[in-house]
């Protein structure tokens, strides 16, 4: 039998308290609690700022850290021992006293479309011209403009049954909205999927690390570090490296319209590569910089290393002036709103 690595006998799994977060963490404490029966593993959840401000665009607030913060102040107070996120909320940028862990199995990393209840719309092609597209988020509205300049784009914000909720009014303004396609899936509202969105059938590409959890640990933390390998799932950690770092590199934080699109491919060699589609994209869709390459990518060092050479690309191609433009039009709205 192995020998169990600690005398630590119950771990507290901190999270948020949506209902989307919690599944999420229940589902990290069952992978766990069945890897490493010995354990026991509670589950300790809080409202943070991200959570009690449904009001203001996600783009419009200046700290970063507005899911993230809160839990790991107490994390590194040690009232608790890691932290569920969805990767797509972590910053790139952690605390120095904190890391992420090994990842498990990524949930569909692409967006979807859903379209209002009663209506009989099949895919983005079809939604007719001007109808309005919920999104708050400013990757989704530079794709929709650059691909679907017919149509309008207005904010929705709140957790994913507001958000429908929002959408199927009768009063609503929405003929559909943009989510990820995980949120939906984990939360078994499925049914409401209308149409999956990806590089070949809509131009749409995903946020860096949708689809993944992300698992904080304070990074003197051996004893998880190891408890996590077990539950890990390498070819998730690495693509999510990978784009992590693009977006890190990039320095555009949650607010950068970047999407990507990572495969693990065959070569012609027949070896296992890492391919990533990128595109950043200008606010208004007017301007556009894509790159796509692949690498072998077998190591945390060479998933990082590969977002960075994605990142020189897209810079080459044109991101660094679009991602620039947007910076300055935020120092103009923050000096207004002072
Ligand atoms: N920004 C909010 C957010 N953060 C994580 C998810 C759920 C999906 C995931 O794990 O990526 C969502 C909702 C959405 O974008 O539709």
């Amino acid at each position: 039998m192995a020998s169990a690595p600690t005398a630590q006998k119950t771990f507290t799994i901190g999270t948020r308290s949506s209902k989307l977060a919690l599944f999420q963490t229940e589902q990290v404490q069952a992978a766990l609690k069945k890897a490493w029966p010995e354990y026991d593993f509670k589950i300790f959840s809080k409202e943070t700022a991200g959570d009690l401000n449904t009001t203001i665009a996600l783009r419009d607030f200046t700290t970063k850290n507005l899911w993230t913060e809160e839990l790991e102040e107490l994390m590194i107070a040690g009232q608790v021992d890691l932290i569920v996120h969805s990767l797509k909320d972590v910053p790139t940028l952690l605390p120095s006293s904190c890391v992420l862990g090994p990842m498990m199995p990524r949930e569909d990393n692409r967006d979807v479309l859903v379209v209002k209840q009663g209506l009989s719309y099949k895919s983005l092609a079809e939604i007719p011209a001007g109808s309005v597209v919920g999104t708050s988020s400013i990757r989704r509205t530079a794709q929709l403009a650059r691909k679907y300049p017919q149509l309008k784009i207005q904010d929705v914000r709140g957790n994913i049954g507001t958000r429908l909720a929002k959408l199927d009014a009768e009063d609503s303004p929405y003929t559909c909205i943009i989510l990820a396609a995980a949120g939906l899936l984990r939360l078994e509202l499925q049914d409401r999927i209308t149409q999956y969105l990806d590089s070949k059938n809509s131009g749409m590409l995903y946020a860096v690390g949708q689809g993944a959890l992300g698992i904080e640990i304070r990074k003197e933390d051996q004893i998880l570090h190891e408890m996590l390998s077990k539950i890990g799932h390498q070819d998730t950690t690495l693509a999510c490296l990978a784009e992590r770092s693009l977006l890190r590199t990039l320095e555009g934080g949650c607010s950068a319209p970047l999407g990507v699109e990572t495969e693990w491919v065959r070569t012609p060699e027949g070896a296992k590569n890492l391919q990533m589609r990128s595109v950043v994209v200008s606010v208004d869709g007017k301007e556009c910089a894509q790159v796509t390459l692949d690498a072998d990518v077998s190591s945390a060092a060479s998933a990082e290393a590969f977002g960075v050479t994605v990142a020189k690309a897209l810079v080459a191609d044109g991101a660094g002036a679009i991602l620039e433009a947007i910076q300055q039009e935020k120092v103009a709205k923050e000096n207004v709103s002072v």
